[in-house]
């Protein structure tokens, strides 16, 4: 895949810009290999592909400029905003909403924020889009003060974007380096985005984590899913469930009791809905820490336990509690390989049986990696 921006170095996100795909999937898989475990013992499953452009379900979109001249991208350090509109990793729903978002801009007169000045109020958009089309659109902005105009847009915004289900504003009125912030006014009568997966479909709450890939994540819950149905837990335990992806394919596909654990309430009350959707009466939900979840139940261990934590991983006080539970299978997802070797590390009596790298995010050195930690005897 070529890019006009990572040429002329406007952008240099998609650090294996220019690499052949088959040469980043490989790389991909042996880093996955080297980190985790290169011998024969792994059953090492054959890397998941993906498309290589357009698979892009969301996008975090730095407002700067003018409003008769917004740019719809980064900014650099020194508040420069570059236009990024283009981007050739962006689901073409993502894409077809560019120019709107820009007439936007210019016709509500949503100013800007200047990084520099500290003045202006549009600070970023955030777009999430469905398989079949439907979005969300977050404004991110400094104070109330756009809120009347963006809410008298939204006839006109779901006009001209067909599918248009949701719309928010995020408030983020600090001068801090987060892309949102946590107060959130829904502008719509819709307050979830239905996310079409092949065996469900979930309820997409916003400020609630989903997968970037919609393809690959489908993939990603199946493995889990193949897992958990060789062994036929009686409970399954999702920490870090988001808004439930893989607590919910355990419970479709089993009798199993499942608990979701996840410290965003937003997600969870999403995990909630869908389960209700769904009529699945085994799986209950937690907004609570992940550790502290762990750690406050006593000897009440899960047969199969799932992790699937942010890039830093679960931590020294949840892999020791881990390895002193009797807990014989741990399914990890991680998208951080390195973080896994190291929790890996600090729970020696597992043993890795199986693994398979899901191309997540590709043109990029990151994956998504799956993995199938056993182990037969009982802990010490
Ligand atoms: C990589 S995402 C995975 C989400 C989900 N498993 C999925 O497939 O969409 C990690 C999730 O962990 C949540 N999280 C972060 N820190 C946490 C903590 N200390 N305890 C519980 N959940 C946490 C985040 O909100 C996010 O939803």
């Amino acid at each position: 895949m070529q890019c006009s921006y990572f040429d002329a170095h406007l952008c240099r996100s998609c650090s294996a810009m220019g690499v052949p795909y088959a040469q980043q999937l490989q790389a991909k898989d042996e880093d996955a290999r080297a980190l985790l475990q290169p011998d024969d013992s792994v059953n090492w499953l054959a890397p998941q592909s993906s498309e290589e452009s357009k698979f892009r379900n969301k996008a975090k979109i730095v407002i700067a400029g003018s409003a008769q001249n917004p740019t719809l991208g980064i900014v650099t350090r020194d508040g420069q905003g570059i236009d990024l509109s283009g981007c050739g990793l962006y689901d073409p729903t993502i894409s077809a909403m560019m120019p709107v978002l820009r007439d936007l801009i210019t016709r509500a007169k949503l100013t800007p924020y200047n990084i520099a000045t500290r003045k202006g109020e549009l600070k970023n958009i955030l777009v999430t889009v469905s398989s079949s089309g439907e979005s969300m659109i977050r404004f991110v902005i400094r104070s109330k003060k756009l809120l009347v105009a963006i809410r008298a847009e939204i006839p006109w915004l779901q006009q001209e974007i067909t599918g248009l289900k949701v719309v928010t504003v995020n408030l983020l009125r600090d001068p801090v380096a987060l892309v949102e912030g946590t107060e959130e006014i829904i502008l719509t009568e819709q307050q979830t985005l239905p996310m079409q997966l092949d065996q469900l479909t979930l309820h997409l709450r916003p400020q609630s984590f989903f997968q970037t890939n919609t393809a690959i994540a489908n993939a990603l819950y199946r493995q889990g899913q193949e897992w958990i149905e060789e062994v036929q837990p009686a409970s399954v335990w999702d920490l870090y469930c988001g808004v439930g992806g893989f607590g919910l394919h355990a419970a479709l596909a089993s009798t199993a009791q499942v608990t979701g654990v996840e410290l965003s309430a937003e997600a969870i009350e999403s995990g909630r809905r869908t389960a209700q959707d769904l009529g699945i009466r085994t799986i209950n939900f937690h907004a609570e820490d992940a550790t502290a979840f762990a750690l406050s139940t006593r000897d009440d261990y899960p047969d199969v336990l799932v992790v699937n934590p942010p890039r830093r991983g679960i931590g020294k006080e949840l892999t020791d509690w881990i390895e002193n539970s009797s807990i014989k299978t741990v399914i990890y997802s991680s998208c951080n390989a390195r973080s896994l070797a190291r929790d890996m590390e600090r729970m020696p009596s597992y043993c890795l049986r199986a693994a398979r790298v899901l191309d997540m995010f590709p043109q990029t050195s990151h994956y998504e990696v799956i993995t199938l930690l056993q182990r037969d005897v009982e802990p010490r």
